[in-house]
């Protein structure tokens, strides 16, 4: 009877069939069958079928696991980055695990697909226990569309996907199948679509893993039979002669898409695999006309994105004629593609002619610039035999810290140039430091702010001669730099340079007079290279700018609570505050401190190490904000500055243009927001081609306005005078208020109680004649 049993147990049975054999060969049961059959022609016709069936189910996966197999190798041609959601979209893209498991699940799920679930020998039953239930095709379908849980067994079908695609054979990963998944408090093993009746068949798995040790070993999902290469033929017939009892294991250890049907049955003889089964000729077709249609596809995303508004070009680097040591610098710091308006330049630049270039701020103007630069530098470097130490380049910028920006950005592209220097020369440093530095290292580009540069021409510091050999002259923020506040010390210097020489002027802004005073530096035949056009706007689209009118008084407390408004959404926040002075910038940023605020400030009144350090610091930063004035509007690169807070109107157009540019970089997306007075709401007329939305003045926090009061009255009072004086000054200089004095004084003095002082301080009688203020009601002169 036993030895019946154990035949009985090794086809293939189920364990329902083996316990009503069981009971059978115990006595239980009908001795004769329909049609007149003894039980032993009965079970052997019901062997029949059953085998008949596992047949059947055997080819429907074969065919699922071949289609599987060729789109794995498809995509493997194709370098399919994609995950499995975006493949699931494409129609004739791979198949991803997960859809595969989906589409079993879908064909174990049909109508009259019971049949295939029914482990019964004979008829399809109809009840919910046992196969072909609603309940199991639930559990699968459950099991399938399994939220967070199916990730992990996705994961680990997919996981042995991506082996075998790799080695050629599949591959499971043995910790895998220790994580031993678990939905509602039931532990599945597999997803196999056998597994049905989960719950009344764990304690038969968990057993059968106790009994016979560690079941994995033995089994189809065992890590070893599956890792093994060459090696493995011995311990795979070992296994093999384990597996008379696979009826168990094939509920507990089935790949995800084969089921039962991945237990080997004969050895796994190790063969070569011929290319041509690898890839069949038919699959190869199919797979060069994916190929050609995805290469379709991302030319059109490509040209979409680039004519949308993208910052870069479709050029590359090494598609240009800058040297292998730059491009090797460049790559080096992950720089491929070039933007838009170094595509634009460089080749004319590097043609040694005259430009004059216009594109949005942070759009690597620097960069379009330094290369050029650089160019320039190894040729002169050949040609020349100067005794002198030659400068070969100028370049001329607006801020000190701009200067050391370029500097530094220069010397990261010249990392594998041997002997090739850069050097600033910049305010606040010692002149004879200069000269020393000059002397003793490499400047074959120097970068400069005009001030500082003028002292050494006209200190005749030893500069001048240098300067002779100049090749190239540039001039960031053209239109600062040759505009009324500049435009002397920059004449002074151009007639030190060389006639013969290139020359060069940037900036994302440049109005008419500009483009007239241009011939100052200009050869008469020079390019106009405008990458924004004509009528286009000139700020980026990703930067949303807003505008709130509110009375002046109350700035000082709508700052704070704008500010505590976008930190409480942004997690990584980054603000710039522009003020219109030196001095309201370190009232504002007093008050902020006050607050605990995490604040920095930094203008032209403070010392050059303090600018410098802060500088550094909020270029590294995230969840700072710095309070600043113009010092910082123009080509600072601070990374990830997500909003940019004007407060009062800024001194015109191209200054709006260029503050509002500290946020928006790389084409990264930004906020932009001005602050003004309802008497400056004329300057809107300015920006009004920009889209400039405006917003209600937001509800003050009556804490915050608490706050801010008990923080203003705490401030020196010498900081709200210097403040008050700067700001008279400040809107002395605009035009439109500027002209009419009793409305300034008159406006100066709201200014001045809304900061807490009690009356206006008074001014140097000198200062008050220079002004224009002397005798003007509401402005008190010192005796
Ligand atoms: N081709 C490029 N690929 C990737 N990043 C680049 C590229 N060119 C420049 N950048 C980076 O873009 C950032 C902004 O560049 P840059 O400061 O030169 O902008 P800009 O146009 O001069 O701005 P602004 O008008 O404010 O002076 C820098 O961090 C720079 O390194």
């Amino acid at each position: 009877m036993y030895s019946s049993i154990l035949r009985e147990r090794s086809s293939s049975f189920t364990l329902t069939s083996w316990i009503r054999i069981f009971s059978r060969n115990m006595g239980g049961g009908p001795r004769t069958f329909p049609g007149g059959l003894n039980k032993w022609q009965w079970k052997r016709m019901h062997e029949k079928k059953a085998r008949e069936k596992e047949n059947k189910l055997l080819d429907q996966e074969k065919q699922l696991y071949e289609s599987r197999i060729r789109s794995e190798i498809r995509s493997k041609m194709l370098g399919n980055t994609h995950n499995s959601s975006e493949k699931t979209t494409q129609s004739h893209g791979p198949v991803s695990s997960q859809e595969h498991i989906k589409s079993l699940a879908d064909r174990f799920m049909k109508a009259g697909a019971e049949d295939l679930w029914n482990e019964d020998d004979g008829p399809v039953k109809k009840s919910n226990h046992g196969s072909g239930s609603i309940d199991s095709t639930i559990e699968v379908r459950r099991f399938v569309s399994m939220g967070n849980d199916k990730n992990r067994i996705f994961d680990r079908s997919s996981r042995g996907y991506s082996s075998m695609s790799r080695g050629g054979r599949f591959k499971r990963n043995e910790s895998s199948c220790d994580e031993g998944d678990e939905f509602d408090g039931r532990k599945f093993d597999t997803l196999s679509p056998f597994a049905t009746n989960f719950a009344g068949k764990k304690e038969k798995v968990k057993s059968a893993r106790n009994v016979n040790g560690v079941m994995r070993n033995k089994g189809l999902f065992s890590g070893k039979k599956f890792r093994k290469n060459d090696s493995s033929t011995e311990e795979d017939s070992e296994d093999d002669g384990k597996l008379n009892g696979w009826m168990d294991l094939r509920r507990t250890g089935s790949s995800a898409s084969l089921g039962n049907h991945d237990v080997k049955l004969t050895k796994r003889v190790n063969r070569h695999v011929t290319d041509d089964e690898l890839y069949p000729p038919l699959d190869i077709n199919v797979v060069r006309e994916d190929l050609s249609k995805r290469r379709l596809m991302e030319n059109v995303v490509e040209e979409n994105v680039e004519s949308r508004d993208s910052i870069y070009s479709r050029k590359r680097f090494d598609e240009s004629c800058i040297s292998p040591l730059t491009l090797k610098a460049l790559s080096a710091s992950g720089i491929v593609q070039m933007t838009r308006v170094q595509d634009a330049t460089l080749s004319e630049c590097l043609d040694g002619k005259d430009a004059l270039v216009k594109a949005k701020t942070g759009t690597g103007k620097s960069m379009a610039f330094l290369l050029p630069a650089i160019e320039t530098v190894l040729k002169a470097t050949n040609s020349s035999n100067s005794r002198v130490l030659p400068v070969f380049v100028l370049i001329l910028c607006p801020t000190r810290e701009l200067a050391s920006q370029i500097a530094a950005e220069g010397k990261a592209l010249l990392k594998y140039h041997d002997g090739i220097g850069v050097q600033t020369l910049i305010g606040g440093t010692r002149f004879k430091l200069d000269q020393q530095r000059l002397q003793s290292e490499p400047c074959q580009i120097l970068i400069a702010t005009p001030g500082r540069l003028l002292d050494h021409i006209e200190n005749k510091s030893g500069l001048t001669s240098r300067l002779m050999a100049l090749k190239l002259f540039i001039v960031d923020e053209a239109d600062l730099l040759l505009d009324l506040g500049f435009r002397r010390d920059v004449e002074k210097i151009i007639d030190s340079l060389p006639r013969q020489r290139q020359s060069l002027l940037f900036s994302a802004t440049i109005p008419k007079e500009v483009r007239r005073v241009s011939q100052l530096v200009l050869k008469r035949d020079h390019s106009y290279i405008d990458t924004i056009g004509l009528g286009c706007v000139e700020t980026h689209d990703k930067v949303k700018q807003s505008c709130i009118v509110a009375p002046h008084e109350s700035h000082f407390h709508l700052v704070p609570h704008l500010l505590k408004d976008h930190i409480s959404t942004t997690a990584d926040y980054k603000i710039i505050v522009f003020c219109s002075t030196g001095m309201v910038t370190s009232l504002m940023y007093t008050l902020l401190r006050q607050m605990k605020l995490n604040v920095r400030e930094m203008h032209a009144r403070k010392p050059q190490l303090h600018r410098t350090r802060v500088s550094d610091e909020f270029k590294e930063s995230k969840r700072l904000i710095l309070v600043t004035s113009d010092v910082s509007a123009r080509g600072m690169n601070y990374p990830d500055v997500t909003l940019v807070i004007q407060v009062g109107i800024p001194s015109d157009r191209e200054q709006y243009i260029h503050r509002l540019g500290r946020t928006g970089r790389e084409g990264k997306s930004g906020e932009g927001l001005l602050l003004i007075a309802p008497w400056e709401r004329y300057f809107l007329d300015e920006l009004k081609d920009l889209p400039l939305e405006p917003i209600p003045v937001p509800d003050l926090d009556s804490r915050v306005k608490l706050e801010v009061d008990q923080s203003m009255a705490k401030i020196d009072t010498s900081i709200k005078e210097a403040a008050y004086h700067a700001w008279l000054g400040y809107y002395n200089s605009v035009r439109e208020t500027g002209r009419d004095k009793t409305t300034l004084a008159e406006l100066a003095n709201r200014f001045c109680f809304s900061i807490g002082l009690e009356k206006p301080p008074p001014l140097f009688r000198r200062t008050a004649v220079k002004m224009g203020l002397k005798g003007i009601v509401g402005i008190p002169i010192r005796k």
